[in-house]
C-alpha cells in the first residue's frame, strides 16, 4: 500500500535517512522505534511529503507518487498525520477540532459522536481547548486522527503524556482500526505497549532500518535469563556460540537448532546457575531496543 524506495535525507551534511527502503501493507500497524533524534519524525515527514528526500520516492498503491500536485492531493486525501498539541486552537472546542478534521478528510461529521463516546470525552469535548489538561489535549489529537478515517495514519508519539487507562483505550482502538484495514505507523517510546498491537516494529539506526521485528508467523524463541556480568563471564565459554548477552543483563539462548533434550539441559543448567526468573519466548521490543541501542553503553 505504501512503499518507500531508497529514501535519503540529510540536514546540511548530517545524514538522517540513508537509502532506506520499506513496504507497508493495509491492515498493518507498524511501530517505529529509535532513541531521540534518530529520524522517526523525519521518516514520517517524508511519507507525508512535508520534507522532500534528497533521493528516493514514496509510492502509494503501487503508482501514485508525490511528483505532481494532483497525485499529492490524491495521496493526502488518504493519509493523515498526528496533530501536534501546539496546532490546537485554544478558543475552539474539542468537538470543533474533530468536526474540522472529519469534514476535511471524510467529508462528514456524522461519525464523530461515536468517537467521542468511545474515547470517553463527553465531559469536556464541548469546552474550549484552553481549559484542557495535557492528557485531554493528547486524547483530542488522537480523536481528530480517528475522525479523518483515512486509509493511512502516521502517529508520532500518540501515547505521550497519557495515563495507563487512556493508553489501554487508545491501544484497543488502534487494533480495531487495523481490523478495518487501515495502515497505521506508530512512533513510540512506550516499547512494551507496541508489543500489544504492532504487526511489525522497525528499529532505525544510522539512517536505516537495523532490524524488523515481526509478531506474526514464525517467531524465534529464546531461553531468557537475567544474569549479572561477572556470572556471564564465568559462563560464556560454555554457552552456544549464537547466544546473546543483551545490555549487560539478559542472557538469551536461541532454541532454534536445539533438540528437546538439549533445551532441557540448558534450562536445568541455567536454573542451577541462577535462580532468578527464567522465561522462554521471543524477544520483545524492549529487549531488541536494549540490544541495538544500549549494548555499548
Ligand atoms: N529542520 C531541521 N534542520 C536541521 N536538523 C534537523 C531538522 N529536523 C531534524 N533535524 C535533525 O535530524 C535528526 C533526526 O530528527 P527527528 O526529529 O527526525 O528525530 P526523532 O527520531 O523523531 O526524534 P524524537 O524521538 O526526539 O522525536 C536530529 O538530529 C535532528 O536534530
Amino acid at each position: 500500500m505504501l512503499e518507500l524506495k531508497k529514501i535519503s535525507v540529510a540536514y546540511k551534511d548530517k545524514k538522517v535517512l540513508d537509502n532506506l527502503s520499506f513496504t507497508a501493507h493495509e491492515g498493518e500497524i507498524i511501530g517505529v522505534v529509535a532513541p531521540n533524534g534518530t529520524g522517526k519524525t523525519t521518516l514520517f515527514n517524508v511519507m507525508a511529503n512535508f520534507i522532500k528526500p534528497k533521493t528516493g520516492e514514496v509510492i502509494y498503491k503501487e503508482r501514485h507518487t508525490y511528483k505532481s500536485e494532483r497525485a499529492e492531493l490524491f495521496i493526502h486525501k488518504n493519509l493523515s498525520t498526528f496533530p501536534d498539541q501546539s496546532d490546537l486552537f485554544d478558543e475552539l472546542t474539542g468537538m470543533d477540532h474533530m468536526k474540522l478534521y472529519g469534514s476535511m478528510w471524510k467529508k462528514s461529521t456524522k461519525h464523530i459522536q461515536e468517537i467521542v463516546d468511545y474515547l470517553q470525552m463527553n465531559d469536556y469535548v464541548k469546552r474550549k481547548v484552553r481549559t484542557y489538561s495535557l492528557g485531554m489535549r493528547q486524547r483530542l489529537c488522537f480523536a481528530m486522527m480517528v475522525a479523518t478515517d483515512t486509509s493511512i495514519m502516521l502517529m508520532d508519539e500518540v501515547m505521550n503524556g497519557l495515563d495507563v487507562s487512556n493508553v489501554a483505550l487508545i491501544s484497543k482502538r488502534l487494533i480495531q482500526m487495523k481490523e478495518e484495514k487501515k495502515l497505521i505507523f506508530v512512533a513510540s517510546h512506550l516499547l512494551e505497549n507496541l508489543d500489544l498491537y504492532a504487526d511489525r516494529v522497525i528499529f532505525l539506526k544510522d539512517g536505516n532500518i537495523i532490524h524488523e521485528q515481526r509478531f506474526h508467523g514464525e517467531t524465534e524463541d529464546y531461553i531468557k535469563l537475567e544474569i549479572e556480568h561477572d556470572q556471564y563471564e564465568k559462563l560464556k565459554n560454555m554457552l552456544p556460540a549464537n547466544h546473546m548477552y543483551i545490555a549487560n543483563h539478559i542472557l538469551c539462548l536461541p532454541l532454534k537448532g536445539m533438540n528437546i533434550s538439549e533445551q532441557t539441559k540448558w534450562i536445568e543448567n541455567l536454573l542451577d546457575f541462577n535462580e532468578k526468573e527464567l522465561t522462554i519466548g521471543p524477544l520483545g521490543t524492549v529487549e531488541y531496543y536494549e540490544k541495538y541501542y544500549l549494548e555499548n553503553e
